[in-house]
């Protein structure tokens, strides 16, 4: 079995300190994606645990071993980047052996394991290519070969689609998926796309500043997020967020025309501020006479967002389906059901209950 677990794991640069005590349990064949935003410390915690980068303070372990101080050769996980560095003079398959060529491994064996790892990512065909006559996703794909052939007990990923096009990335998102499925290792995976975070995790870590703010399923974190911050960092586009003041069993949201809200949760004393909380998807408009108006409107083709300008400035988003009756220019009237809003606190951000 090989999981991975961090123990209070610490990183600090000189005095800089940028990965705060992470402790973190990922099982075996799990596929655990890390996000947050740019800085977060997500590539530093996946090259911790390649060890590609020392960890301070803290331990690492794959499967029951202590790993902490180990060299990433001897780690049994391989990493794919998001350039992959083929060797140019070297045809496809000798790029996805080299390593174990290297490693002193019998010809035989090399041949075997390679042929099995083309097989998986469907690159017979292209064995004897060099590198420049493969596109992009091809040659991505002859990465993850490599990391293959050396069946490593943990796949570590670094943003690999994000040098391929929109539609490539679809592609190869499925392919990884399909990897996963098919040799059932386990898979650390850093990006910035939410949607191959959604689509690929069983389980997501947000990080933010080094620090993780929550984990758990993509739906999980969608559906219940401990707190504003995931809130907002999981789902497209964003949860939108309002200010809101504590009225009787409900709050009025000054950014809608003063619209009440009730709701059970559990909120702070009458005339305390409070964040509001509602998804783009759960809102609806129709022909209004207040305030509130419609400014830009994106089509998307199957869906559009449409651009709200409240009074108060804030930003507020609906996701709408075909044909709408609002104009652009024109007052509107925001509905949305009471159940789908969530309530943060307006200091701490945690979720209120
Ligand atoms: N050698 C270094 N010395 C000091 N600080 C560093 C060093 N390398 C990285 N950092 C800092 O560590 C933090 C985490 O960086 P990291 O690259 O892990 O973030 P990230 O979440 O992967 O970001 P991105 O999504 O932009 O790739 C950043 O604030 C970065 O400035």
């Amino acid at each position: 079995m090989s999981g991975v677990t961090l123990k209070n794991a610490i990183k600090r640069y000189g005095e800089t300190q940028v990965i705060h005590g992470i402790d973190l349990t990922i099982d075996h064949g799990e596929f655990c994606v890390f996000v947050g935003p740019s800085g977060c410390g997500k590539s530093t915690l996946l090259r911790m645990i390649a060890g590609l980068e020392e960890t301070t303070d803290g331990v690492i372990e794959i499967g029951s071993r202590d790993v902490t101080r180990a060299d990433p050769a001897e780690r049994g996980i391989a990493m794919v980047f998001q350039t992959y560095a083929l060797y140019p003079h070297m045809t496809v398959a000798e790029n996805m052996g080299f390593g174990l060529k290297m490693n002193g491994v019998a010809k035989a064996e090399i041949t075997e394991r390679v042929g099995e790892a083309s097989r998986i990512l469907k690159l017979d065909d292209y064995l004897e290519r060099k590198p420049k006559a493969l596109s992009g996703g091809q040659r991505q794909r002859v990465a993850i070969g490599r990391a293959i052939v050396r069946g490593p007990e943990v796949f570590l990923f670094d943003e690999p689609l994000s040098n391929l096009d929109a539609e490539l990335r679809v592609d190869m998102r499925v392919e990884i998926a399909r990897l996963h499925k098919e040799i059932g290792a386990t898979m650390i995976y850093v990006t910035h796309d939410q949607v191959e975070a959604m689509t690929l995790a069983d389980k997501i870590v947000v990080l933010r500043a080094g620090v993780i703010e929550q984990v758990g399923s993509p739906l999980g974190l969608y559906n219940d997020p401990d707190n504003k911050f995931v809130a907002g960092f999981i789902g497209s586009p964003s949860m939108n967020f309002m200010e809101a003041v504590v009225e009787g069993a409900g709050v009025r949201i000054p950014a809608l025309d003063d619209m009440i809200v009730a709701t059970d949760v559990a909120l702070p004393a009458a005339g305390q501020p409070v964040t509001i909380g509602v998804r783009p998807q759960n809102i609806t408009l129709s022909a209004g006479d207040g305030t509130t108006t419609l400014g830009l409107r994106e089509h998307l083709g199957g869906v559009a967002y449409d651009y709200l300008d409240t009074k108060t400035g804030e930003r507020v988003i609906v996701e709408s389906r075909g044909e709408s009756e609002v104009k652009s220019g024109a007052p509107v009237k925001v509905s949305f059901a009471a159940e789908d809003a969530m309530f943060f606190d307006a200091k701490t951000e945690a979720r209120l209950r």
